[in-house]
């Protein structure tokens, strides 16, 4: 039924325009990049809308919103694209989890980005923190053709942020939904080749 929503075509077509011309390290078109999380996000978030078992009052709508939200989740950060471009685009839901999903450059540089990303992980509403993780799932899958400095840099700070979190889970300060734990699970099974 997604497959033919034309907001979800409209959100594909835009991603490929705004990301033309952008390479991921191996030399790929970028927007490979943003069409696997979104792939990846409909698998998560069918689990998730099974484990919240029918209490989610507009399942396929949220599942639409995730998606698109996926696909346009750097065209803030990365391309000339506005967030009123995408309120008028796409609404204020997806407007809300893209601009969830756009790093503030100037608190990274104040907070450094593994603690920035904890931060912002953990404060994060849950459906922007699904789509979050499935960017940094694929972000440690496709590491291949980066050199060891990055490997061993970004799988440095993707552990600071998964071990961050389950801290703070174990503290009490957040609880994750059972497809949150199982995405940072398979974020850690990645990179332990790097340890
Ligand atoms: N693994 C990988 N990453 C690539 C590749 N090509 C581009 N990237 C991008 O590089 C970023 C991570 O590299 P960094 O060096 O930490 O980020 P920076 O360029 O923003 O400083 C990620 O974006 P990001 O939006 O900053 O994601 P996140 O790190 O905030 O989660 C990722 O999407 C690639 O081939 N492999």
């Amino acid at each position: 039924m997604l497959i033919e929503s034309p907001s979800l075509h409209a959100a594909l077509d835009y991603a490929i325009e705004k990301h033309e011309g952008q390479k991921r390290k191996d030399g790929s078109p970028y927007v490979n990049h943003p069409i696997r999380v979104c792939t990846n996000v409909n698998k998560f978030m069918t689990d998730f809308l099974a484990e919240a078992k029918g209490s989610i009052s507009n399942p396929d709508s949220l599942m639409e919103s995730s998606m698109i939200s996926a696909l346009l989740h750097d065209t803030i950060e990365d391309t000339d694209a506005t967030k009123d471009d995408i309120m008028r685009l796409f609404g204020k839901d997806v407007c809300s989890m893209v601009m969830d999903l756009t790093s503030d450059e100037s608190l990274i540089e104040k907070l450094g980005k593994g603690e920035y990303l904890l931060q912002k992980l953990s404060s994060m509403p849950r459906i922007s923190r699904i789509i979050k993780l499935c960017d940094r799932l694929d972000n440690v899958c496709d590491m291949a053709s980066a050199s060891d400095a990055f490997k061993t840099r970004y799988s440095t700070e993707t552990r600071f942020i998964t071990t961050g979190l389950l801290r703070r889970i174990k503290d009490k300060t957040l609880s994750l939904s059972r497809t949150e734990l199982s995405i940072i699970d398979k974020i850690e099974n990645e990179i332990k080749i790097y340890f």
